[in-house]
């Protein structure tokens, strides 16, 4: 990785690799808890949660399964095109289980409200949502997230899976992206 390219490209670290391990820790202690004696599948929202899923699987101290999905609801830039499609669907039969919802961010809570609805709809056990970050300035969906990291402002960024235009999802920290890259 060019690091002076991608520190150009950053104006803001808002989360650095130590402190999202941190944070990930203390949420798969609560998660450990809550679903303890219980089955667990969790379901990561490819292809932005692959990181979380990674990190926040690996700090449980239990066995779990995991399945993923792919959803469209933004197209290639910044904004939601607010239209919402399945790209792949789960391979594993949701009936009775519980499921967690993996996802490393909630913005406009669009993607989220449509996937829990739909995914309740296929007779769980239970549906909750795990996510690393929230725009609550952002949210014009309803979503409730059992799990989450932080709140943040209502900015882009990129990061630990989070990209702009399939760039920088492979960095360690999450930041906000400088505005000359957009332009
Ligand atoms: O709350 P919302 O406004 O719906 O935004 C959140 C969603 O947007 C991102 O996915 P994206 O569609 O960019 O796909 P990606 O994971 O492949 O980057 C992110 O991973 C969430 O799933
Ligand atoms: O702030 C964001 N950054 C990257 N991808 C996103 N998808 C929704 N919000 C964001």
């Amino acid at each position: 990785m060019d690091s002076a390219h991608v520190e150009n490209d950053l104006v803001n670290v808002l989360f650095t690799e130590a402190q999202i391990q941190e944070r990930l820790g203390e949420m798969a202690v609560q998660i450990a808890a809550d679903y303890e004696g219980q089955d667990l599948l969790m379901v990561g929202v490819l292809r932005g949660a692959v990181m979380v899923m990674a990190d926040l699987s690996r700090a449980l101290p239990r066995h779990v399964e995991m399945d993923w999905m792919a959803i469209s609801s933004y197209g290639s830039g910044t904004k939601s095109s607010g239209v919402v499609r399945i790209l792949k669907d789960l391979d594993t039969d949701i009936t009775g289980r519980h499921v967690l919802i993996v996802d490393e961010i909630i913005d406009t809570g669009l993607t989220l409200s449509w996937l829990v609805n739909s995914l309740g709809s296929r007779g769980p056990a239970s549906v909750e949502i795990a996510t690393l970050l929230r725009k609550p300035e952002a949210l014009s969906m309803p979503v409730e997230p059992k799990y989450v990291g932080w709140d943040i402002p209502n900015e882009f960024v990129v990061g630990y899976g989070l990209d702009y235009r399939e760039t920088y999802r492979n960095l360690r920290d999450i930041g906000t992206l400088a505005p000359h890259v957009y332009s």
